[in-house]
């Protein structure tokens, strides 16, 4: 069994491991539902079937097929000044803007079987990956477009307003996005050791004279652009990890 969550990414009923995923995730939302029923003495039980606790899900199929190292990207806007368009950031931290608001994928009844009720989030992205992030990107010659900062989650759809991007700015952010928090979260608590990538598809609107617009047609075009290296950022980055345990 892989240990290193891409290659099972997009496994399919196609897939050669598509009917072992699916029944690893019948299993872990049969028993999820079974045993939310079981704690739901009374009403103030929130629901498991929260949007985040669907979304994910795949963490926790991840976890009974033997995954035991996560690797997530995404696509981000940048506030940090210093950040470029196809900058590929290193996520060091997160800050959970929906936790503030007490949306966190791990509200209700809390299933031991995967990790405790309260995990710890100071250590959420792995050192020893970061650090090997930073040394293939150098070997790659990826190191002027390679930087390591914090991403900030809001739950979206749309894009952050002028003031909005300023404050997360303040706050301490480098880059904002609309993902890979809860799926680390959830990852985390069962105990899985999480790295993750951020592509700076565009550069967050910090400035009221700017005529710059976030647009998602922008984000696409550059995920495009740095496609490629991304790829070979990762797929050295996966080759190493499986030297590594062998
Ligand atoms: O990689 P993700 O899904 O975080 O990409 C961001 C968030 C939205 O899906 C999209 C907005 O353009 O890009
Ligand atoms: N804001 C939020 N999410 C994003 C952005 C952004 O500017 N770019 C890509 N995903």
């Amino acid at each position: 069994m892989t240990s290193v969550a891409p290659q099972l990414i997009g496994c399919s009923p196609t897939h050669k491991s598509g009917r072992l995923w699916e029944l690893c995730a019948d299993q872990v939302w049969g028993d999820w539902l079974r045993y939310s029923r079981t704690q739901r003495s009374s009403s103030t039980v929130k629901s498991p079937t929260s949007p985040k606790a669907q979304i994910t899900l795949p963490m926790r199929v991840f976890k009974l097929l033997g995954v035991e190292t996560m690797i997530l990207t995404n696509a981000a806007g940048g506030l940090n000044q210093d950040y470029k368009v196809g900058d590929v950031m290193i996520i060091k931290d997160h800050i959970n803007m929906p936790g503030f608001a007490g949306s966190n994928p791990l509200v209700g009844p809390n299933d031991e079987r995967f990790g405790l009720r309260f995990p710890c989030m100071s250590d959420a992205y792995d050192r020893e990956l970061c650090q090997m992030a930073h040394d293939v990107a150098e070997e790659l010659h990826f190191g002027d477009f390679v930087r390591e900062g914090v991403y900030v989650v809001l739950g979206g759809p749309s894009f952050e307003t002028i003031a909005e991007c300023r404050m997360l700015h303040t706050l301490g952010a480098d880059a904002v996005g609309m993902s890979t928090v809860h799926e680390v979260i959830v990852a985390r608590h069962a105990g899985m050791r999480c790295f993750a990538l951020s592509l700076i598809s565009n550069r967050a609107v910090m400035d009221y004279d700017s005529q710059e617009r976030a647009n998602h047609e922008e984000v696409l075009e550059t995920g495009k652009l740095r496609a490629k290296q991304l790829e070979k950022l990762v797929s050295t980055m996966v080759a190493r990890l499986e030297h590594n345990n062998n």
